[in-house]
């Protein structure tokens, strides 16, 4: 069966997205995910995303990292979906919509697209990096000269031997000024480095405020794929009114033969 689909990139995080309203697309079938996403013989993507009707939201986006399986909340993808949503038709300005972790509200403002994110009640710091899930487990730690460290093998380390099977998602950190980081991330599922995470810079940001190491809780992240905004309230312990700010493209679009 022909699938059509359409290619999206969210600061380089590239993801294909289905419009699955009719429940064509075979949920279970992992192989068919992995060979669409992948960068020789397929689309090549990130990541793949469905679109599929909510009962009483405006969509429900289901979530599949490169190696096929299903994961965690991905923060581009849901800024990449909330544009095709629109595309669609399905939505104007605003959008609510269920993913794997609840759910969220986004906005569309003019080239970029605002994502509220769940609310994050935990933070633990290490001595040597901080943990925290912003809808999916980040490791955030901060490195000296981010240009030419070495992001595969380290991440790749990490992610295996501090966090096991399970794994995380490992972002490298280094202050450019007072509310700036650069940020590199390595991603499990995808098992490499991505040119930008979502909820990576968003678990950066916070992790960052937690630190000391900023005091604005408007936080400008910059990857190697393009620059995210990231804003937030700390109240008592939590950090509340996460948004995830930033462009959403529309690459192309094709059918799977
Ligand atoms: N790229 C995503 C994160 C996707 C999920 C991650 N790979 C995981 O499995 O934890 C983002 O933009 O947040």
């Amino acid at each position: 069966m022909s699938i059509e689909f359409f290619k999206y990139q969210g600061t380089g995080n590239d993801f294909v997205l289905i419009d699955n309203r009719l429940e064509n697309f075979n949920k279970k079938n992992t192989k068919l995910v992995a060979a669409m996403c992948d960068r020789k013989f397929g689309i090549g993507a990130d990541g793949l995303l469905l679109l599929e009707n909510h009962p009483e939201a405006d969509f429900n986006m289901v979530y599949y990292n490169s190696d096929g399986n299903l994961s965690s909340m991905c923060g581009n993808g849901g800024r990449c979906i909330t544009h095709f949503a629109m595309y669609l038709g399905v939505i104007k300005k605003d959008a609510t919509f269920e993913a794997v972790d609840g759910m969220h509200h986004a906005t569309i403002l003019n080239d970029k697209i605002s994502l509220g994110m769940n609310d994050v009640e935990k933070v633990s710091v290490f001595e040597e990096y901080v943990f925290l899930n912003t809808g999916s487990p980040h490791h955030v730690q901060l490195v000296s000269n981010l240009d030419e460290f070495n992001v595969f093998s380290e991440g790749r380390r990490i992610r295996n031997e501090v966090y096991g099977r399970a794994g995380a998602n490992v972002n490298f950190v280094e202050q450019v000024s007072d509310n700036t980081f650069k940020v590199r991330t390595y991603e499990r599922g995808v098992e490499d480095e991505t040119l930008s995470c979502g909820t990576g810079v968003g678990a950066v940001a916070i992790a960052m405020f937690e630190t000391g190491k900023t005091v604005s809780q408007s936080v400008c992240l910059e990857t190697p794929g393009g620059t995210l905004e990231v804003q937030f309230q700390k109240e008592g312990g939590s950090y509340k009114n996460i948004k995830l700010i930033g462009p959403a493209v529309q690459v192309f679009k094709g059918v799977w033969e």
